[in-house]
């Protein structure tokens, strides 16, 4: 197998990973280093623990009941399954963007400067700042900038997923998990959002589920295929799809399942 990165420059680690819902033994010893600014995909028929695994890295399965996680997640090095992690920084350090696109019922300007309002930050020019860039880095600043003060609920569904994308890069993160960002948008929207992929990943590690596999194929640089809660195969993008090394890699890629 190819890889494109070494655990050196990995920013996630996953060591002998497992998680259950109750009896539900939804991941499967998992490893898997991410490396820094490239996009990772994850793909694989429904129910194989995609999501699963993208919530697991900010602990987003802390709001789920009867989870149970074993093994290992570095963050930069760092364990995040620790009791004295700081659950809120670590949100902060790697966001989330999520299917449907979550918008709050705020003005546009708002929505983007809600993380620094809630670290206390006040100063306008600061905060006008933040706001012209975070847009302009999600690519939505010339669609809204003569009415940032308008609500965002007004807004078309790929305007709203990019208004999410630029409140998530507000905070200056390292790390942005998407979670199926698309599947609610037009083929246009969606066109959109995969060129700001390209785009971010320059400044920040990516990683996205997608049930899309040409969307995997075009926007990342590695690819993870899940079946059944196990990782059957990480690697090169390129060489996952075309040539895979597992028989059940290459069935699902060539629709053969899932
Ligand atoms: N909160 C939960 N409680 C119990 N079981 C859950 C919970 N969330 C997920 N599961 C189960 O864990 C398994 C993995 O689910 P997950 O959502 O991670 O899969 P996925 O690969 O992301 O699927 P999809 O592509 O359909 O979103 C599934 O069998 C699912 O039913």
């Amino acid at each position: 197998m190819t890889h494109t990165h070494t655990p050196a420059d990995a920013i996630l680690s996953v060591r002998d990973l497992n998680l259950h819902y109750g009896d539900k033994h939804a991941l499967k010893n998992i490893n898997l280093d991410m490396a820094r600014n490239q996009v990772t995909a994850f793909i694989g028929p429904s129910g194989c623990g995609k999501s699963t695994l993208l919530r697991c890295f900010n602990r987003m399965n802390d709001l789920v009941d009867n989870v149970r996680i074993q093994g290992s997640i570095t963050f930069e090095g760092e364990e995040v399954n620790t009791p004295d992690m700081d659950v809120i920084s670590l949100r902060r350090r790697i966001g989330m963007v999520f299917q449907q696109s979550n918008p709050f019922p705020k003005s546009i300007y708002e929505n983007i400067v809600y993380g620094l309002r809630i670290a206390g930050v006040s100063d306008r020019a600061i905060l006008d700042e933040t706001v012209e860039r975070s847009l302009k880095n999600a690519a939505i600043w010339d669609e809204v900038k003569d009415r940032l003060h308008d609500s965002a609920l007004g807004l078309s569904g790929g305007q709203a997923q990019r208004i999410c994308i630029a409140r998530a890069i507000a905070v200056n993160p390292d790390i942005i998990l998407m979670d199926e960002p698309c599947s609610a948008l037009d083929p246009i929207s969606t066109l959109k959002i995969e060129e700001l992929i390209d785009e971010l990943k320059r400044k920040y590690t990516i990683i996205i589920v997608t049930h899309n596999m040409q969307q995997a194929a075009r926007v990342s640089d590695v690819t993870a295929f899940f079946y059944l809660g196990e990782l059957i195969e990480a690697g090169e993008t390129r060489s996952i799809f075309t040539n895979p090394e597992k028989k059940q890699t290459e069935d699902y890629i060539t629709g053969r399942f899932g």
